[in-house]
């Protein structure tokens, strides 16, 4: 579905991306872990077409993406820090992301806004809003157009549990229907059910990817978190 094929990314003199390869495919939900600054946000918006590698190339359902912008549509974007017009309501920033969309969208998906709880607090106005409920409007933001690829930078960073919860199930049954997510987060118990594949990365260069069995298998761990403390400490 997506192949990243030796790609490197350089800012200046530092090396963000260092000839990394990596295949995705559907229905996997894919877990990009590394410690800070080791290229896994510059991985994604390489993915995302916001970051244009010096060299190498990525594919999308076989389409190099340099050549075709169409593909983005068929990924939801949750960026790690939402940026929006402070001054415009929840209600206007959904509506004026479907006018966008409004030619390629298909069926919306307004599922975690409902079970955000997000319908009573429409009025307000983007600027006002906690950084927990700014997370639910992204949130919802991917999720909405019912794209075949959710791309979550730090999807459960200042989520209350239960609200966590809530994600971890949609993206569970998103993928029970073959899509593909790739998850960076930092707080790996977020991530222990529901992820299949591990890519971990450092200082901008693929370490492995694997699934989690193997990983368990390699560590001898069981809990994700534990297994990567290990990963990383053999590293030091
Ligand atoms: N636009 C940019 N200009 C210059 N340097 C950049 C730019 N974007 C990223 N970098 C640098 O590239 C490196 C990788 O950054 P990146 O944000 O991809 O790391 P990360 O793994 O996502 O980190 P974190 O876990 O802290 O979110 C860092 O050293 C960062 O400072």
């Amino acid at each position: 579905m997506i192949i990243a094929t030796n790609v490197t990314k350089k800012f200046s003199k530092l090396t963000a991306l260092d000839d990394v390869s990596v295949t995705c495919t559907k229905g996997q939900t894919i877990s990009l872990i590394g410690p800070n600054g080791s290229g896994k946000t510059t991985f994604i918006k390489c993915l995302l077409g916001m970051v244009v590698p010096d060299s190498g190339f990525i594919t999308f359902n076989k389409q190099n993406i340099a050549h075709n912008w169409q593909y983005r549509s068929a990924i939801g974007y949750m960026p790690q820090i939402g940026r929006y017009p402070e001054n415009m309501t929840i209600a206007q920033v959904l509506d004026m992301m479907k006018d966008i969309r409004k030619r390629s969208a298909g069926a919306l998906d307004e599922e975690l806004i409902h079970s955000f709880r997000l319908d009573g607090m429409m009025h307000k106005r983007m600027g006002t809003l906690s950084g927990g409920t700014r997370q639910k409007v992204s949130a919802s933001l991917a999720f909405l157009f019912n794209p075949d690829v959710l791309i979550l930078d730090e999807p459960t960073a200042g989520l209350d549990p239960l609200s966590t919860e809530i994600l971890k199930e949609k993206i569970m049954k998103e993928k029970q229907q073959g899509k593909l997510a790739m998850i960076t987060s930092h707080i790996l118990s977020d991530l222990d059910d529901i992820v299949t594949e591990v890519i971990y990365m450092e200082e901008g260069k693929l370490r492995f990817h694997k699934s989690l069995g193997q990983l368990q298998e390699d560590t001898g761990e069981k809990k994700l978190s534990r297994a990567i403390a290990q990963v990383m400490s053999a590293g030091n």
